[in-house]
């Protein structure tokens, strides 16, 4: 049988763009060399925050294994390739290979494409200390075969999923060490989020150790000893390594394909997530370098299908509209620019700041660490009239995470912030914050005013 499409990789942007797919009345055929579902569901989302919920339940370590394992199989199973078969994909298992821009090879079989999405991913980032290949160390593609919690863990990276995991670790009981090359956790995100993390895993026995990346890695009697440059070196009894990831592209024949790639390995997309190949031939997901996200890939693998399979006015993928959160306690919510990134492109958007200890559903459950921003934009001809439009938010706080998408709803909708004021929220929930900040950018309101935003160096 023919197939309209060829999806290479079956992670979050293949399924989505081989649903796509068959919702256009086309034929897929996903070409996938791990079980379909990819790293959200075995390495990744799935596993973490499952492992994050048995942690913030004070379940003990083996508990939290298990349940991660009975939450990955039950996930897995509404999209292995019987599920599939039924929703009308086909699945070949193998590595594909272009052997031209039309054709990829499978297991040794042929397949002609003249319309392909590349979703093959992304893998942990291994950093270049010397000695760390001679320690057993962790990644994220391992750490969840765990079957014993290690007493010490030394986390190398304090981005998204060093700190998702060191506080899981943490809480489980064993004694971390976060070692982040960069002045703070979370050197992607806004400062005063960073600082609220930190003060909160000072709270919980987590070490922090920021501005410094560990020169040499020593193995000595089942233990490990990583040294630095100054200062003194972590002994522990495991590393992970989550410094960051590199995309999945060795070994797909790119250049036969015509497809570039950056620099850093990513596949060279425009905004239509069309390659540099002949026409027909996209790519979506971690791949792409563009949004590390599970929704993120879904979006790209719709919008990567849309456009491999329609003629007429494609579709773009605007990255700056995804929301992110990072699942530690409090947790840590943004979509559009931060404060910093707003002030440099659009220095006279205003800013709502409303701190967690103002917002009584906060003070009621004991967890006042965290802040709400709101940024909204001038609107043209009519300025701030109605509060301005709303340009994004941070929000640092228990429930961060599920608050973040009324800004996100606002945000894509172009709405201003008076609405966001105006809508009743019910009392005493947390997301009474969002109201409270917004009522900032009206002068009716009495506390805090909204001001303009501000960069750093300010
Ligand atoms: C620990 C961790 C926690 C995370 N938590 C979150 C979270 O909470 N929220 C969130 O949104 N994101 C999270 N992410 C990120 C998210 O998991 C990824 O952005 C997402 O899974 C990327 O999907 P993908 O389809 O691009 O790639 P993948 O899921 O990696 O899929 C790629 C697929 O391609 C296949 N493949 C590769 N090469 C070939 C080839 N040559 N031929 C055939 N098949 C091939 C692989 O087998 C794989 O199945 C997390 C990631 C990690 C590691
Ligand atoms: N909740 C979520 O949505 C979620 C959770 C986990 C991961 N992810 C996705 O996965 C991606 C990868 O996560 P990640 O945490 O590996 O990457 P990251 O880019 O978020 O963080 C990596 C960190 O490692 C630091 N670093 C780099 N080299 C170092 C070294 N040699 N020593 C010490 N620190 C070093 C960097 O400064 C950075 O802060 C994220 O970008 C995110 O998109 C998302």
């Amino acid at each position: 049988m023919k197939h309209d499409l060829l999806v290479i990789g079956g992670g979050s942007a293949g399924l989505a763009a081989a649903r796509t797919a068959v919702a256009r009345g086309a034929r897929p055929l996903m070409v996938t060399d791990g079980p379909p579902g990819g790293d959200c569901t075995f390495t990744g989302c799935v596993p973490s925050k499952t492992l994050i919920e048995a942690a913030a339940r004070d379940d003990d370590f083996a508990t939290g294994i298990r349940r991660v394992r009975e939450a990955v199989a039950r996930i897995a199973g509404t999209e292995d390739e019987t599920a599939l078969a039924g929703e009308g994909i086909e699945v070949l298992r193998g590595r594909a290979v272009f052997r031209s821009p039309r054709e990829a090879e499978v297991e040794g079989r042929v397949l002609a494409a003249n319309r392909v999405v590349i979703a093959t991913g992304s893998e942990p980032r291994i950093p270049p200390i010397r000695g760390l290949d001679d320690l057993d160390y962790l990644t994220t593609d391992t750490v969840f075969e765990l079957d014993a919690l290690p007493r010490r863990l030394a986390v190398l990276g304090g981005g998204a999923i060093g700190c998702e995991l060191a506080q899981a670790f943490a809480r489980f009981g064993a004694e971390v060490t976060v070692v982040e090359a960069q002045e703070r956790l979370l050197p992607g995100e806004d400062a005063e989020a960073s600082r609220v993390l930190a003060d909160r895993f000072k709270a919980e026995g987590i070490t922090v150790r920021t501005g410094v990346s560990a020169a040499r890695a020593r193995q000595l009697e089942g233990r490990c000893r990583l040294e630095f440059d100054g200062g003194e070196p972590v002994a522990t009894d495991r590393v992970l390594v989550a410094v960051g990831r590199a995309p999945v592209t060795a070994g797909l024949g790119l250049r036969a394909a015509g497809v570039a790639v950056e620099e850093n390995g990513a596949i060279r997309t425009d905004d239509h997530l069309a390659t540099t190949s002949p026409p027909g031939i996209y790519a979506a997901g971690d791949v792409t370098g563009r949004s590390l996200f599970t929704h993120a890939a879904h979006l790209m693998g719709r919008i990567a299908t849309d456009n491999a399979l329609r003629k007429g006015r494609r579709r773009r993928f605007l990255a700056s509209s995804i929301p992110r959160v990072i699942f530690t306690s409090p947790e840590v919510a943004q979509v559009g620019p931060t404060e910093e990134q707003a002030a440099r492109t659009d220095s006279d958007a205003r800013m709502a700041y409303l701190p967690m200890s103002e917002v009584d559903r906060a003070i009621a459950a004991g967890r006042t660490d965290g802040f709400v921003k709101i940024i909204a934009a001038r609107r043209p001809w009519l300025g701030t009239l109605g509060g301005g439009r709303v340009l994004g938010a941070t929000i640092v706080g228990e429930r961060a995470g599920e608050l973040i998408h009324e800004i996100a709803l606002a945000r894509q909708t172009g709405m201003f912030t008076g609405r966001l004021a105006q809508t009743t929220h019910a009392y005493p929930t947390h997301a009474v914050a969002v109201q409270q900040a917004a009522a900032q950018f009206f002068t009716e309101y009495g506390g805090r005013r909204a001001h303009l935003v501000r960069s750093s160096a300010d």
